[in-house]
């Protein structure tokens, strides 16, 4: 197989009689994704993707094995470029620097459409599989009708001098009677491609579309299309458009031209000559869209501001929104207010149309997306209406509006046991239809920071930084238990496991004591009733009083589950409990979080220190299971291929922690806590 060169996603076996290539050999070790590749394709070679089987069997061929490219319109003997995204790498965070947001505009049937197919096409955002005409012009009427009515908007990831840039692309429609469509997406823009037919020239809508383009301080990269045609004369179009843009902006403009003392026109010298329909200077288009149009500034430290360009109703979903973030970071879970109706909304999905929905879990300033969103009010009540309706049936229910980073908006409610507070669950979930996440109770500390200040903290996620704070105080409890004389030993062991302080010890009868602790009300909000009934056979009963706080040596111990910390696994502990927690939890954890298809390390930490770790072993498959006898050499590319698969997932992938991880702390070895 001398003729044969590979790479892991370009296989190039060529016709029996043509010499290899040498530069494809240079491209053996390249990394499939966010790559951009060059090659020559040989005379004699037909050209086939991977998705057409049957085609792909004849041979000689060149393969590529994954969604990327547009190979159809290459033709034999010439260089191609084409770039390689595999499908998560589309969801990867660029610098604001390589953000691009950018618009079509043009004149009806001018061949915007068409553009954006073969941009979403080379860049690999569509598979060719899933490619049709006017792929974004989603709406039947669209298709029927052959024009665009709504403006669409897609994320791309396009390879530029080895680096990955975010191009985000808002087509638009180019009859006069949607042009409101096209001053909105402008809006959300800082550049923009202006499409001129190369044979018809510069027509209304050019001309009013790039006035708002100019009044929106966008940068226009002129693109001829259509040059495939006979009758094309990008020369004269180029030369046409700089005359007819140039005076009828600056007539439109004359103020602006007087202040500025010069004439704003059009640059038609670097114009692009490209045929949307055969593929030419599509990549040359990518690449000044990259080179010519601005980033967006980079204001991601500042409060949100989102400017909202469109938007539709989802039956199932409700108001969908399409979006630009201007300043800050949006989450999936914030509350936000709409300006326009000034009223408040809870973000509950944050997507990135790549053109397909994708769901993601925060967008910063630059970035353009979607969401959906449910009015604080209908949210919160939902809840709040079940809660409400609950109580009157359980007067022992408590509960306050509480917000948490991680978790969102919720409740902080009061149980009488751990018992009360499942069965609560399992009424609200069953009785009103609602998905709740449960958190392990916790109590209020008082924090001591360094300035000062003293602050209630009922959340692990809340604790001021290690260096802010001076001290920790937890609330203490008196506790009284009665209890036959045969369990007063167990009982104080449990006191003492769970950092008891004793008082006193006093014989009511002869055979029944009351036993007096100090105890951490962390302690107890847990298991220890539970506890004390069981070590006692049921035979003992207790009573607690707040007492106060007490300053103790407590820590934050963070999870870390696949690298990322989750916040509402986070616990306080005690600094001489915290290994002792940590191991359990982790191995706990490692029980109760699925198998994935990736190894998932657990850790606890304490700051950036891991204290404890476990790992899910990955599930396998038998990728041999197919290898009958045959080279030891076939057996280890398998297997080593399974293993690059394998470390590609554990880098994208989400773990799904189930509810019952959230509980493991209560449920540790009874010896631990
Ligand atoms: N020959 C040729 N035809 C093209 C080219 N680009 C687009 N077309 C054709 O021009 C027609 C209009 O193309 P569209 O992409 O729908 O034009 P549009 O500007 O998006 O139209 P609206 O969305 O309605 O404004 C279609 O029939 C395309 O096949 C090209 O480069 N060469």
């Amino acid at each position: 197989m001398a003729n044969v060169a590979f790479c892991r996603s370009l296989k190039l076996p060529l016709s029996d009689n043509t010499p290899p290539p040498q530069h494809h050999r240079h491209q053996t070790r390249r990394t499939p994704s966010l790559s951009l590749y060059r090659c020559h394709i040989p005379g004699k070679a037909s050209i086939f993707h991977s998705d057409n089987n049957a085609r792909a069997k004849a041979r000689p061929r060149l393969r590529i094995t994954c969604q990327a490219i547009d190979l159809q319109q290459s033709k034999e003997g010439s260089d191609i470029e084409f770039s390689i995204t595999a499908g998560q790498d589309r969801l990867l965070k660029v610098p604001t620097s390589n953000i691009r947001n950018f618009s079509i505009i043009a004149h009806i049937d001018h061949g915007k459409s068409t553009l954006a197919d073969k941009l979403l096409q080379m860049t690999g955002t569509v598979q060719r599989r899933e490619m049709k005409e006017q792929f974004l012009d989603n709406m039947d009427l669209e298709r029927e009708r052959g024009i665009t009515i709504k403006l669409q908007a897609a994320r791309m990831r396009f390879i530029y001098e080895n680096k990955a840039y975010c191009l985000n692309l808002i087509d638009t429609p180019g009859h006069v009677d949607f042009s409101y469509e096209v001053s909105r997406s402008l809006a959300a823009c800082e550049g923009a491609l202006l499409v001129v037919d190369a044979s018809q020239g510069v027509e209304a809508q050019t001309l009013a579309n790039v006035y708002m383009a100019l009044e929106n301080n966008l940068e226009i990269i002129p693109v001829l299309n259509k040059i495939d045609l006979p009758g094309a004369e990008p020369s004269r179009v180029s030369q046409e458009i700089e005359e007819v843009v140039g005076r009828s902006v600056n007539l439109v403009r004359n103020e602006l031209v007087s202040l500025m003392g010069q004439v704003i026109g059009l640059d038609c010298s670097n114009a692009i000559h490209c045929s949307a329909k055969e593929g030419i200077g599509i990549f040359e288009i990518l690449n000044a869209i990259v080179q010519r149009i601005p980033p967006p500034l980079d204001t991601t430290k500042r409060p949100l501001r989102a400017l909202i360009f469109d938007s539709y109703y989802d039956a199932y979903r409700g108001v969908i929104v399409y979006f630009r973030v201007v300043d800050g970071t949006i989450k999936k879970g914030d509350r936000i207010v709409f300006m326009a109706s000034d009223k408040d909304y809870y973000a509950d999905e944050i997507g990135v149309l790549s053109p397909n929905q994708l769901q993601v879990d925060e967008l910063y300033a630059g970035e353009v997306g979607i969401g959906s969103c449910t009015l604080w009010g209908e949210w919160f009540s939902e809840l709040r209406d079940a809660l409400e309706k609950l109580q009157l049936n359980d007067a022992a229910l408590e509960f306050e509006p509480e917000t948490s980073s991680a978790m969102g908006l919720g409740f902080r409610c009061g149980f009488l046991g751990l018992l009360h507070m499942e069965i609560v669950q399992e009424r609200l979930e069953r009785e009103y239809n609602l998905t709740l996440i449960t958190t392990a109770p916790s109590v209020v500390y008082r924090v001591n920071c360094t300035n000062g200040d003293t602050v209630e903290c009922s959340n692990p996620s809340l604790l001021p930084e290690a260096g802010k704070r001076r001290s920790i105080e937890e609330p203490i409890v008196k506790i009284e238990m009665l209890t036959p004389k045969d369990y007063v030993g167990t009982l104080m062991d449990l006191a003492q496991k769970r950092r008891g302080e004793f008082k006193e010890m006093k014989f009511i009868t002869e055979n029944r004591a009351s036993i007096t602790y100090m105890l951490p009300l962390a302690e107890m909000v847990g298991d220890f009733f539970d506890q004390l009934k069981s070590r006692s056979k049921g035979y003992a009963s207790m009573d607690y009083s707040f007492v106060g706080y007490k300053e103790s040596e407590l820590i934050k111990l963070d999870i870390l589950i696949n690298g990322d910390i989750v916040e509402p696994l986070a616990t306080i502990v005690h600094k001489e409990k915290a290994y002792t927690v940590g191991r359990a939890l982790t191995q706990k954890l490692k029980e109760l979080i699925p198998q994935q298809l990736f190894k998932v390390p657990i850790q606890a930490c304490i700051g950036a220190k891991v204290i404890a770790s476990e790992a899910l072993s990955a599930m396998r498959k038998d990728v041999l299971a197919k290898c009958y006898g045959g080279d030891i050499t076939r057996k280890m590319k398998l297997l080593k291929k399974q293993a690059e698969g394998k470390k590609r997932m554990k880098a994208f992938g989400k773990i799904d922690v189930p509810q019952e991880a959230f509980m493991a702390v209560l449920k540790l070895e009874k010896e631990v806590l």
